[in-house]
């Protein structure tokens, strides 16, 4: 997932206009914290307080007041200043979980699970992540895991046929194990380099799906060991605090490898990334900011951190 210089440009902008609710929330909490000139302990507060309003949670936000106190207690401060702080101790905690998704199994297919709640925008996700690996010229299919909804197999379909490639697709109500073992054995002889699987995001009834998934797991393991070699978590950003649950939820159920998360456009709540960063650690892939196809790009740690801090 490698990118020319002129895309990243045109997405760095639309980063920033994506994040715009997300900044200019954390930014106003930020100004009103600072009104006097040097960083005392009220201050620290404030600005403690304006992270957990702007949803990064408690314990990121605790790590940069002390960082902030760290480096600068009792010294002058501006508001410009304050924001850039943020923005660095916001980029210290990003740097250590941006990780792109490489495909490097061997043998091919590399195995990618994806999960998360119905609506989080997991079928989007899977065509972006297609289309990004495609930019790549890597070739990928895409198998339609989740038959509890026909809606979701045609979804799936639609997306395959606009951006052009192949998927396996089943009946409604069908076994989705049965399908991911069709599409890894087309994958396999096809010589395809990723595969990407959609599967039920039913956590209304946790025994089932943990079962399901299970299945489909148990028959990878089959045909190749390592698989599946990646179970991305798709989260929507808009869920604020509650994706952090779905984390949990998702962890205990499918052993998450890595997260995308989506919608962070649209939404003042975008800080949540940092908040799940902070708490679990597991890797960022990518991030979403809107429905079209290429909007979802690898997740670039210091950006999002300037972004987010409404630094320009
Ligand atoms: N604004 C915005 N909308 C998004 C983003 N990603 C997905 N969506 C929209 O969110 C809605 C749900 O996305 P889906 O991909 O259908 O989500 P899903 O998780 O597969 O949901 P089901 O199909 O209900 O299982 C769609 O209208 C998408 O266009 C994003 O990054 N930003």
């Amino acid at each position: 997932m490698s990118e020319p210089e002129a895309s990243r440009k045109s997405w760095s902008e639309r980063l920033f206009g994506g994040f715009k609710k997300t900044s200019e929330r954390l930014s106003e909490n930020l100004t009103t914290a600072v009104t006097k000139a040097k960083l005392d302990d009220a201050t620290l507060d404030d600005v403690e307080d304006a992270l957990i309003i702007s949803d990064l949670g408690p314990s990121a936000a605790r790590r940069i007041r002390e960082k902030l106190a760290e480096k600068r207690f009792g010294l002058e401060i501006s508001q410009q200043e304050l924001k850039e702080a943020v923005a660095e101790e916001i980029a210290e905690i990003l740097r250590p979980v941006a990780k792109p998704l490489q495909i490097t199994a061997f043998p091919r297919p590399q195995v990618i699970l994806v999960i998360g709640v119905n609506g989080s925008g997991k079928t989007t996700t899977i065509a972006k992540l297609a289309h990004l690996f495609q930019e790549d010229d890597y070739g990928v299919m895409l198998a339609a895991g989740d038959t509890f909804r026909a809606a979701a197999i045609g979804q799936l379909a639609t997306w395959a046929e606009r951006i052009n490639v192949p998927i396996v697709r089943g009946p409604e109500g069908g076994d989705p194990a049965s399908i991911v073992f069709d599409a890894v054995k087309s994958a396999t002889d096809k010589g395809i380099d990723a595969l990407i699987v959609d599967t039920a995001g039913r956590l209304q009834n946790k025994r089932e799906l943990m079962d399901e998934l299970a299945k489909i797991r148990r028959v990878l393991g089959r045909l190749n060991e390592e698989a599946p070699h990646d179970v991305v978590l798709v989260l929507d950003a808009t869920n604020g605090q509650n994706a952090l649950s779905q984390i949990d939820v998702f962890k205990e159920v499918a052993g998450v490898t890595g997260l995308i998360m989506t919608k962070l456009d649209g939404t003042a709540r975008g800080g949540v990334l940092v908040a799940a960063a902070e708490q679990y650690g597991l890797p960022i892939h990518a991030i979403g900011v809107g429905e079209k196809i290429d909007d979802l790009r690898p997740f670039d740690p210091d950006l999002v951190a300037r972004v987010i801090a409404g630094v320009a």
